[in-house]
């Protein structure tokens, strides 16, 4: 297995707040030739005889890992989903042939962990404290998101559960605190991944934990096999972002004003897709460990670049929204300014209440930042196409939006 520095490895730079730990970025191990392919779908007549774990499994992107399970997973014997909020939509999912065990619990506890991977086969670990706003402190951040994914990785060894897919994120590689633009590119693009605020850092370092974690034996000496994946922007069925965007137009009597060029890529993809990259890299990692084991893959489908702003009104639009302006309605200076009043006034107002407005300078800078991939790594490692075509992501999107209960079905 090759060593290759300079690529998006993620493995850049994190600035932590005074007292964090410091991260210098180390080359992701990549590969020459491709391993044997392994043909289609696991036989629907097989054996259900595995325990998969899902944490995070009722959140946005967990829900529809947990579902996509369900439908395209046959061996699945029992499948539990682990969170520290659990949903109520879990109970109709246990009428199914399927085992379902809906646990309680926190990934910072390290015993909680360890009690729901002991027995479990698989873990898709997408549990994490998603916080652009403010909401959470950086140290609150680090611990859901670093120690937690170190909490998985040792209840996997310790357990001797062997395979375990990490939720990861575009941010771990980017926009950088340069704004540098990144276009269309890959995983082996070259980009200095250099952080600052605390969700990147946390998903970066976590990746790296995940990542160097494979190979480590396991209790019964085999080897742990890992995989980290990055979404770009997710959206579809219970999207909240987008549902704030639209709570906001109405707020603005039906309309959006431009902030971000429309010039601005942002890479987008569609949650179902996500969830069964996911599914596929879960079923594929044991039969390929040689080739996917230690590897990073974007996540990515069908959906048009456009920028954030753009790519929301294809949703919103036929919603009733409309997105004013072809420019940015206020030069990016005013914006700034706004975006920092944003940070203050939240910083003041912190002892009465939570004020997390969506513009900040750090969701701003995100946002004026080109951030796109363009790859068919995870076509050529595990045969990986989209389930869902741009069009049939959108129709779905469209129609939980307009349905407006906000469930992720
Ligand atoms: N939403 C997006 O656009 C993207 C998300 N991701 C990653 O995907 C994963 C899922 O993200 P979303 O579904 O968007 O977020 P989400 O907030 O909807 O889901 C996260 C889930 O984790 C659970 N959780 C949080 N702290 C926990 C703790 N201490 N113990 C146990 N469970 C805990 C939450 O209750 C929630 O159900 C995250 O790891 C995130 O970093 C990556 C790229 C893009
Ligand atoms: C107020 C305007 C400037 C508006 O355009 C701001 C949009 C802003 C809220 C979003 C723009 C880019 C988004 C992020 C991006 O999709 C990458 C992400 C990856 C993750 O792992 C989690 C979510 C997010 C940080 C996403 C959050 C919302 C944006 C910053």
């Amino acid at each position: 297995m090759g060593q290759e520095g300079g690529g998006a490895s993620g493995r850049g730079r994190c600035r932590w707040p005074a007292g964090l730990g410091d991260e210098d970025g180390l080359p992701v191990a990549s590969l020459g030739a491709l391993g044997p392919w392994r043909q289609g779908m696991a036989d629907s007549a097989q054996a259900q005889e595995l325990v998969y774990l899902v944490t995070g499994g009722c959140g946005f992107l967990g829900e529809h890992v947990v579902r996509m399970l369900l439908q395209r997973e046959p061996r699945l014997r029992e499948l539990r989903v682990f969170d520290l909020h659990l949903g109520p939509w879990l109970e109709e999912l246990k009428t199914g042939p399927v085992q379902v065990t809906a646990i309680q619990g926190d990934v910072t506890q390290a015993h909680e962990v360890a009690a729901a991977v002991a027995g479990a086969h698989v873990v898709i670990h997408t549990a994490g404290l998603v916080d652009v706003f403010g909401r959470a402190s950086p140290e609150t951040i680090r611990e859901v998101n670093v120690q937690g994914t170190q909490n998985v990785i040792e209840a996997c060894v310790q357990n001797g559960t062997r395979f375990l897919v990490y939720t990861s994120s575009m941010e771990v590689v980017g926009p950088n605190i340069k704004g540098q633009p990144f276009y269309r590119g890959n995983e082996d693009t070259p980009y200095e991944a250099a952080h600052r605020h605390p969700y990147p850092c946390s998903k970066a370092l976590a990746e790296r934990l995940v990542l160097e974690a494979n190979g480590r034996k396991v209790r019964g000496g085999l080897p742990l096999v890992t995989c980290a994946l990055r979404p770009t922007g997710i959206y579809g069925e219970g999207h909240q972002i987008m549902k704030d965007f639209y709570h906001q137009g109405l707020r603005l009597g039906g309309r959006l004003l431009r902030a971000i060029p429309a010039s601005v890529e942002h890479g987008r993809v569609y949650v179902g897709n996500v969830a069964w990259m996911h599914v596929l890299v879960a079923r594929e990692l044991e039969h390929r460990a040689a080739l996917m084991g230690g590897q990073v893959y974007f996540c990515y489908d069908h959906s048009p670049y456009k920028s954030y702003e753009d790519f929301n009104m294809e949703f919103l639009g036929p919603c009733g929204l409309r997105l004013v302006g072809t420019h940015p309605l206020l030069p990016y200076w005013l914006l700034l300014l706004l975006a920092t009043l944003n940070a203050l006034l939240q910083w003041l107002l912190r002892p009465l209440l939570l004020y997390a407005p969506l513009l900040n300078p750090y969701t701003l800078a995100v946002a004026n930042t080109t951030f796109s991939v363009s790859t068919d790594k995870a076509r050529r490692h595990f045969g990986y196409e989209p389930l869902f075509s741009w069009e049939e992501s959108r129709a779905r999107t469209i129609h939980w939006m307009q349905a407006g209960e906000g469930s992720t079905q």
